[in-house]
């Protein structure tokens, strides 16, 4: 579905991610972990376009990712996003929906019971009327887990959505998560904290500037891997993980 093919980028010459090359097939939860500064979050930009590359080939279904770029949702880190920007939850999520209305018409009955069913699955329709400045960070996160439902993508990539979140909220986006899958949609979620890894992920991809492990728990959460990309000093403990 996804096939990223020796992606490299610079940043003002100094390299951030260099050689990373997969595949991803629909109906999986892929976890990108690796240390601060590895590149996750610029992977993903350079996938999505965001940024330029140095090189490398982002095909999705066998076609250039611009042709298909309704079909990607992408919810950036908490701190990429401007909580002061006067806009209620409702027409954040409506955003989503702006790809298939257009800017300038009137939103569609049906893309306003999409926005509907979005926000309830996640438990903010009550509070569809807050500006998203008045959220905890719990729910902003759910607001952005909302947006991208209603976008009705193929694939998502989640930038860090376990940040700030308490283990209610860390539920719901799981529950939303698997249900994803279950509809054969594609989802990658980048996070760092190892603890929060678990059986919950279909797939890894270790990075640290390159893709240093590709597969299951455990053929990439082992002893060797986590040293290779985090260095000495990682205290590792695999039953905790598992
Ligand atoms: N806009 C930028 N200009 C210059 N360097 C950048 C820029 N954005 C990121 N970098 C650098 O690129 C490297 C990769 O950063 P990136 O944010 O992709 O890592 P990450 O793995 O997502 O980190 P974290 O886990 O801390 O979010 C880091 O060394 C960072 O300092």
């Amino acid at each position: 579905m996804l096939e990223v093919r020796h992606l490299a980028v610079n940043y003002r010459g100094v390299c951030a991610v260099t050689d990373v090359s997969f595949r991803l097939e629909p109906g999986q939860i892929v976890g990108v972990i690796g240390p601060n500064g590895a590149g996750k979050s610029t992977m993903v930009k350079a996938i999505l376009g965001l940024i330029p590359r140095e090189s490398g080939v982002v095909k999705f279904r066998n076609n250039s990712l611009k042709q298909h770029l309704a079909q990607i949702a992408y919810v950036p880190q908490k701190s990429q996003i401007d909580w002061d920007y006067p806009i209620t939850v409702f027409n954040v999520v409506m955003m989503a929906r702006t790809r298939h209305t257009g800017w300038f018409r009137s939103h569609s009955r049906q893309s306003q019971a999409i926005v509907r069913e979005a926000l309830e699955r996640v438990g903010m329709w009550e509070l569809r009327q807050r500006q998203i400045g008045e959220l905890s960070g719990g729910q902003q996160q759910r607001v952005f887990l909302a947006r991208s439902l209603a976008q009705q993508a193929e694939l998502f990539f989640f930038d860090e959505p376990f940040v700030g979140v308490d283990k209610k909220t860390e539920a719901v986006i799981f529950e939303v998560f698997n249900e994803l899958k279950y509809q054969n949609k594609t989802l990658m979620v980048i996070g760092h904290d190892l603890g929060e890894v678990s059986r919950r992920y279909d797939r890894f991809l270790l990075l640290n500037k390159t893709i240093i492990a590709d597969g299951n728990s455990a053929e990439v959460i082992n002893a060797k891997n986590i040293q290779k990309a985090y260095g000495d000093g990682v205290f590792f403990l695999r039953s905790e993980l598992i």
